[in-house]
């Protein structure tokens, strides 16, 4: 499979011709051959963005029928639901069922977007001063960079692409350069939509090259991140080149609360669903376990039976429960975090190492693992490991549950089991992250904004806020009754 960039409504090879292989993370097979794009490939599309923002007609069309070509995008997802999570099973590993679910939810996703498209027009507001009428008025912000990680390729794309395309803007995505077949997949969708040329324009490569003239380049208005914190940080430098509005949705180090008083089967079957779901290559993943003293031994023992149980192999297995990790220089990473666990003095419980299977050994598999007698001031419960690696710590009151679980530098997202609902409502209050579920963990959707708290980034993707956060406000003043103020009579 030979796959190319798309720009000003072509589909291109990168400047320089250079390719990148694409890798199947379950044998390192060779799935595709994309086009590696340059800087320079990156200014070309964005003066067409540009151009086609300042002298279309894109931000001016009715909403309402930018609204139908997104919807009608919405609709495509769906008819093409079964290849487009083929290709990220391939591209990520992750279980085919993970794949058709997140289809599911991006098509979601479009359609929140499509109704969203016409739906402000704007508010009158009473103007103190006579004879005058105030209007607010929401706009497209303009050319919008758009930079997405490996592990939801489409779906951490379609947060950024569906509200940015509703609300009149014009768009450069540079997805993440291993894992890039759906982002391709889906810009032939626009294409059949009817979305005009130069609105939305791709860009593959990598991301200190692609991905840093998006932030730095002045004709880019806006720069919307998704990935880890330190890239992060670089972003919102290039970006100041020229003030350019900024977006982040970083990593997250997310606490899960399991009271005594809890549901014990449904918080230990959900404690495994947090931290192992995607193999805890999930920003949200609930990597930091806090359980209430009296039920730890207990609580444990039922984690570690039910995680040896988890069945790891090729994404399209429907027997497989967890796939591999994106690549081996991230499995090193994640070996690296148990080292380091292993050296602070936490207890290793069960996992710890590769899998011996003889079918698992060309992928990048790594054992779920488990860590009990872990405390705050470790690396390993403090440090995003995006791994399937899960921290055990205790706690005797809620005030202490509380405490140790914001004391991160994450707010991204967090849960809470108990059976008292007064108290789960309590210690949500209490808890500074962007996201909080109350005896459940992981469900999100379009209807709700997602985001972080402290260095988890910060704006907000989805929800009406996700729309709202593509577009600038302008209040339009008149004066009905005009005459001179003689101010320097
Ligand atoms: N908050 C969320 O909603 C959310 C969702 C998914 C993933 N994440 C986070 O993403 C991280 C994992 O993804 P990743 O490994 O792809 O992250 P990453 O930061 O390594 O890369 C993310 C994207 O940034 C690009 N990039 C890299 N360096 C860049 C630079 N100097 N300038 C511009 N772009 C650059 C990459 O090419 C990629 O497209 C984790 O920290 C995870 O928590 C957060
Ligand atoms: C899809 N989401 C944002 C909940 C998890 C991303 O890693």
């Amino acid at each position: 499979m030979r796959l190319n960039m798309f720009i000003n409504g072509e589909w291109v090879s990168s400047i320089n011709k250079e390719t990148r292989e694409i890798i199947n993370p379950f044998n390192q097979e060779v799935i595709a051959t994309v086009a590696e794009g340059s800087r320079e490939d990156a200014k070309q599309a964005i003066v067409a963005a540009r151009k086609t923002f300042d002298e279309g007609t894109w931000s001016t069309t009715p909403a309402s029928e930018r609204g139908e070509i997104v919807r009608k995008i919405g609709e495509l997802i769906l008819q093409e639901k079964e290849e487009l999570a083929r290709l990220e099973t391939l591209d990520t590993g992750k279980t085919i069922e993970e794949s058709r679910a997140d289809m599911d939810d991006i098509s979601n996703v479009f359609f929140y977007f499509a109704g969203l498209a016409d739906k402000d027009g704007g508010e009158l507001i009473e103007s103190p001063i006579p004879h005058s009428t105030s209007k607010i008025v929401r706009e497209p912000i303009g050319v919008c960079g758009q930079i997405t990680p490996w592990n939801y390729p489409l779906l951490q794309a379609a947060w950024k692409l569906a509200p940015a395309l509703a609300s009149g803007n014009t768009l450069v995505l540079k997805p993440s350069e291993i894992t890039p077949l759906t982002s391709v997949k889906v810009f032939e969708l626009f294409e059949q939509a009817g979305v005009p040329k130069g609105v939305a324009n791709l860009v593959l490569g990598a991301g200190a090259e692609v991905g840093a003239e998006l932030a730095e380049n002045t004709d880019v208005d806006l720069i919307s991140f998704t990935g880890g914190i330190e890239t992060g940080k670089t972003i919102m430098q290039a970006a100041s080149t020229n003030v350019k509005k900024v977006a982040l949705e970083l990593g997250g180090k997310n606490p899960n609360i399991v009271f005594a008083d809890a549901d014990f089967d449904v918080a230990v079957d959900q404690a495994l669903n947090a931290v192992f779901f995607h193999a805890g290559q999930v920003c949200s993943a609930g990597s930091r376990l806090l359980v209430e003293e009296s039920i730890h031994d207990q609580f444990v023992e039922a984690l570690v039976k039910r995680t040896k149980q988890i069945k790891l192999g090729n994404g399209f297995d429907d027997s497989t429960q967890s796939g591999p990790l994106i690549s081996a220089e991230h499995r090193a990473k994640v070996e690296g975090y148990v080292e380091v666990g292993l050296k602070e003095g936490a207890q290793l419980v069960v996992g710890g190492g590769r899998p011996e299977q003889a079918e698992l050994q060309n992928g990048f598999f790594y054992l779920p693992t488990i860590f009990t007698g872990c405390t705050s001031e470790m690396r390993i419960v403090q440090e995003e490991v995006f791994g399937p690696v899960l921290t055990v710590e205790t706690f005797k009151t809620k005030e202490e549950a509380v405490k140790k679980a914001n004391d991160t530098i994450y707010g991204l997202a967090g849960a809470v089991f108990t059976k008292d609902i007064d108290k789960a409502e309590d210690v949500a209050r209490q808890l500074r992250m962007g996201t909080v579920w109350i005896n459940d963990f992981h469900p999100y959707f379009a209807q709700a904004p997602w985001g972080g708290y402290k260095q988890s980034g910060f704006g907000r993707e989805l929800g009406k806020i996700g729309f709202e956060e593509y577009t600038e406000v302008k209040h339009v003043y008149r004066n009905t009754k005009p005459e001179a103020v003689n101010w320097f009579s």
